[in-house]
């Protein structure tokens, strides 16, 4: 028998997701502002606004400043592609890893390995609400439920990733969310557990969760009908092209789910090359042009500075140290051309 103790477990206590809102409210007009937006992306979701529908934004947040720079550039884009596009801004606080790896600006806002939840969810909250000052809609990746307790009320567009869309307590966390959740498809390329997870996420459910309070308790949530697919490729598979999208969108239909589809155009579609994302953006958009509206939108990764670098020295301002994203110039060139 091994009898060796396991590794020490230290716990530190945090604030509620009460007490951080409390801390750091939600002004009423940004409640009202943030509903438009969950209202504007449902209306694209339905077919009742034709416009394209752009999560666009970096990989992960490591740099308040350079996210908050990045939010002000896109904002004044959102305003003029308005007509024909909605801009929705990436602020990924948490990222899944494969196997190990920083977790993002929630978990270790300083990345130094020691981890500090305290301070991630209060710079994560601040930022949220400074990048919704900017009038922008927020996108993130709900990883953790009980993170999304802390930050939900200022996002309007929830993505469940690709390594968590089959997981059962992501299905109930998206069936109580009150704003459109894209699921991806599985890291293995195909997208029937997606709707798996969009069948399960439209029922209610009975969730052992925490109160706002973080008190255990059992909530009963009310579904979700605002789900959609998002096609990410896999494993050397990518699922972007006509063929692929004709197959997701009829098996959409044959299980009475929305066929409205979001592509990625990064992760596995574009094999981690953040210059493939514009070709495919076009493909996608020549799809559209050519009749198919249930492609509803694309994501797209993109920062200040095009590419990715490793996080261990001197970093270059702007630039991810996740994946590789698209820069600036790029990506505004490129939404101009969408539509
Ligand atoms: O979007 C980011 C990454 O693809 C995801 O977090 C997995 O990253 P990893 O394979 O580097 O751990
Ligand atoms: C991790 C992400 O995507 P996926 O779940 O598709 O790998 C992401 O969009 O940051």
């Amino acid at each position: 028998m091994d009898t060796t103790e396991p590794a020490s477990t230290a716990s530190r206590a945090l604030p509620t997701p009460a007490q951080l809102r409390e801390s750091q409210p939600r002004p009423a007009a940004l409640a009202e502002q943030i509903e438009g937006h969950r209202r504007a992306i449902r209306r694209i979701l339905t077919g009742e606004d034709d416009r394209l529908l752009i999560v666009v934004g970096p990989c992960s947040v490591h740099d308040e400043v350079a996210a908050l720079e990045y939010g002000e550039r896109l904002a004044t884009l959102a305003d003029q592609v308005s007509d024909r596009c909605l801009l929705v801004m990436r602020a990924y606080l948490e990222k899944p890893r494969t196997t190990v790896g920083w977790k993002g600006l929630l978990y270790d806002p300083e990345r130094n390995g020691e981890g500090d939840l305290e301070q991630g969810l209060i710079r994560s909250r601040r930022l949220l609400l400074n990048l919704a000052e900017l009038g922008l809609p927020l996108a993130t990746e709900a990883l953790n439920p009980i993170a999304a307790d802390y930050l939900g009320d200022l996002v309007s567009w929830t993505a469940i990733g690709a390594r968590t869309t089959e997981s059962q307590i992501h299905r109930e966390m998206a069936s109580q969310m009150p704003m459109p959740v894209g699921f991806k498809n599985g890291t293995d390329g195909t997208h029937g557990m997606a709707l798996n997870a969009m069948k399960s996420a439209a029922g209610s459910h009975h969730r052992l969760a925490t109160d706002e309070h973080g008190r255990p308790a059992m909530l009963r949530t009310p579904g979700n009908p605002d789900t959609h697919l998002v096609l990410r490729g896999g494993r050397g598979i990518t699922n972007y092209d006509a063929d692929s999208v004709a197959a997701a969108t009829a098996q959409l239909r044959e299980s009475g789910l929305n066929p409205a589809v979001m592509v990625d155009c990064s992760h596995d579609n574009a094999c981690k090359d953040h210059e493939r994302q514009a070709l495919i953006a076009r493909d996608v958009m020549a799809q559209r042009q050519a009749g198919n509206r249930d492609l509803v939108g694309l994501m797209l990764e993109s920062f200040l500075v095009p590419g990715k670098q490793k996080d261990d020295g001197e970093l270059t301002y702007g630039q991810s140290i996740t994946d590789p994203c698209l820069g600036w110039e790029a990506t505004e060139a490129l939404i101009r051309e969408l539509g």
